[in-house]
């Protein structure tokens, strides 16, 4: 071992207790919804083949598989790899062993010739089906590690297995979209780089694998040029079904799936394998339905064609839908942020977003962590008054440590959010002042405005549209009436522009 090189292998028995079996379907609906609703089926009306998986020529596959390797360079010690770790679980892996170096990229093979050998050497010993490497490989580096494992390997990079995340956290059309837009645009030049000319310039019985590819990505940005915006949608339905939207959203491995089943109603909805009828009548009281009521709802239909991450819940006895979202993963890569974004936008259109921090994280972690969740939220257009901050995992700290966690998080909270909650949703314990907290963000107030027929009265009603949930506007002739609930902040705003009109 050289100067410049640290191996570090883990056994199997080392690494056990990081695996501790969070299995992938800890997501309250991954393995529901894509069963329910897969993006690509959604997408593939064509023959083109849509999934990594379904083409000969794609280098990995996205179902995840099991025993894994993580593989970390970095030119300084010490190497850490506790996130790549968590997000390779997060994605159902089972760590069997770990490679470190420390040293110089190599522009080949990114770990250089010995060091890639010794992985296939791991690989082959562990009986590992899988490595993950925290690092972007470009399609070089990929293919001439690719090529040096053992058969059926897949190699999957840090950019390949964050979009595997948000795959999994795709609630939306338009993310499940943006997603595989970026997972292809990613796997085109890897495609390319692991196939030999001929094979490219040859038209098989599946077609020419790069002009599909090619033509899928075409086909996907004119889908998703013409795709709604959700949150647009989202508010829509909303009013419909008459709820208040709660969305959970932090770094992942903060607890927030874990949070969405605190929440969750005992009947709340999990996206059976049970068929539902379509001819139901959409006036039938949404809070009416029990699981085993087979009576149509409108509630029913929002759950099945917008939301794979949503549970009923029901906070000081108001009805509300919960939605949990894809974890935040640091140094995210650039070309990603666009899918990230799409996989949160339901945070634009909720009335509170519960932020939920790992508490028991080391002081400078959390701070961090806590800081960029706020810039997030607030690149998403989350108005700071409706954060709700989740100071989560406090069983794992003692009195003081909790206290400090709790006097960092208000100094970094914007004034108009609400005071941070220390929770802890393992045990329970102090989610009732984090369901007051929420209670205490939600629209409350009721308002009816009679406004005369103008333009700005119009703009008024989208104004309240977009910060309150209106319930109704009736025109009559010369006047408009507007019927909204709202924090009773904004329903001042509105009032105060009312009465200019
Ligand atoms: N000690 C402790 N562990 C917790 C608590 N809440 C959640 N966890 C654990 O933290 C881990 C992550 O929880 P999840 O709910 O899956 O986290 P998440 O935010 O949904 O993570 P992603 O889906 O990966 O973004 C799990 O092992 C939970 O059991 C808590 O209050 N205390
Ligand atoms: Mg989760």
């Amino acid at each position: 071992m050289s100067n410049t090189e640290q191996v570090r292998v883990r056994e199997d028995a080392t690494l056990r207790n990081r695996n501790a079996a969070k299995p992938h379907s800890e997501h309250p609906a991954v393995t529901t919804s894509r069963a329910a609703a897969p993006a690509r089926t959604a997408a593939s009306t064509d023959s083109v083949p849509t999934h990594a998986a379904e083409h000969p020529l794609m280098v990995q596959s996205n179902t995840p598989t099991r025993r894994t390797v993580i593989a970390k360079r970095s030119a300084t010690a010490p190497v850490d790899t506790d996130e790549i770790t968590e997000l390779a679980r997060a994605t159902g892996r089972e760590i069997v062993a770990e490679r470190t170096q420390v040293g110089p990229e190599d522009p080949g093979t990114h770990f250089g010739a010995g060091k890639v050998t010794e992985l296939a050497r791991t690989v082959a010993d562990r009986n590992a089906e899988c490595v993950v490497v925290d690092g972007d490989l470009t399609p070089r580096q990929h293919h001439a590690i690719a090529s040096s494992m053992p058969d059926e390997t897949a190699v999957i990079d840090r950019y390949r297995l964050v979009l595997e995340r948000f795959e999994d956290g795709a609630g939306t059309r338009r993310a499940q979209l943006q997603v595989e837009l970026a997972t292809l645009r990613y796997e085109l030049p890897r495609v390319i780089e692991a196939a030999d000319e001929g094979l490219l310039n040859r038209q098989t019985e599946t077609g020419s694998p790069v002009y599909d590819i090619r033509d899928r990505i075409d086909r996907l940005e004119r889908e998703l040029s013409a795709c709604q915006d959700p949150a647009a949608e989202f508010r829509k339905r909303r009013r419909e079904a008459g709820f208040d939207l709660v969305t959970i959203a932090g770094y992942t491995n903060a607890g927030k799936s874990t949070l969405l089943h605190r929440l969750a109603d005992d009947l709340s909805y999990s996206p059976p394998e049970r068929s539902r009828p379509t001819d139901r009548s959409p006036e039938t009281p949404a809070t009416d339905r029990s699981d085993d009521d087979p009576t149509a709802t409108i509630a029913d239909r929002l759950f099945e064609t917008l939301e794979t991450t949503t549970r009923r819940a029901t906070i000081g006895g108001r009805p509300i839908l919960a939605t949990d979202t894809v974890g935040f993963v640091d140094d995210l890569p650039h070309e990603l942020v666009e899918s990230f974004s799409a996989t949160l936008s339901e945070a634009a259109a909720a009335d509170v977003v519960v932020l939920v921090v790992d508490a028991s994280d080391p002081p400078a972690r959390f701070r961090e962590r806590l800081t960029v969740s706020l810039d997030v939220l607030d690149a998403q257009g989350v108005d700071d008054d409706r954060i709700v901050t989740a100071l989560n995992k406090v069983d794992l700290l003692g009195v003081r440590e909790r206290a400090h966690r709790c006097s960092v998080a208000r100094s970094i909270l914007p004034v108009s959010a609400s005071d941070p909650v220390p929770i802890s949703v393992r045990t329970g314990r102090h989610l009732k002042p984090l369901r007051t907290a929420i209670l205490d963000r939600l629209p409350a107030e009721r308002a009816v405005f009679q406004l005369p027929n103008c333009d700005d009265a119009m703009s008024l009603v989208s104004r309240a549209y977009d910060r309150t949930s209106v319930d109704a506007v009736d025109y009559d002739g010369d006047t408009v009436t507007l019927v909204c609930r709202g924090r009773p902040s904004v329903i001042e705003q509105l009032r105060a522009t009312a009465e200019e009109l």
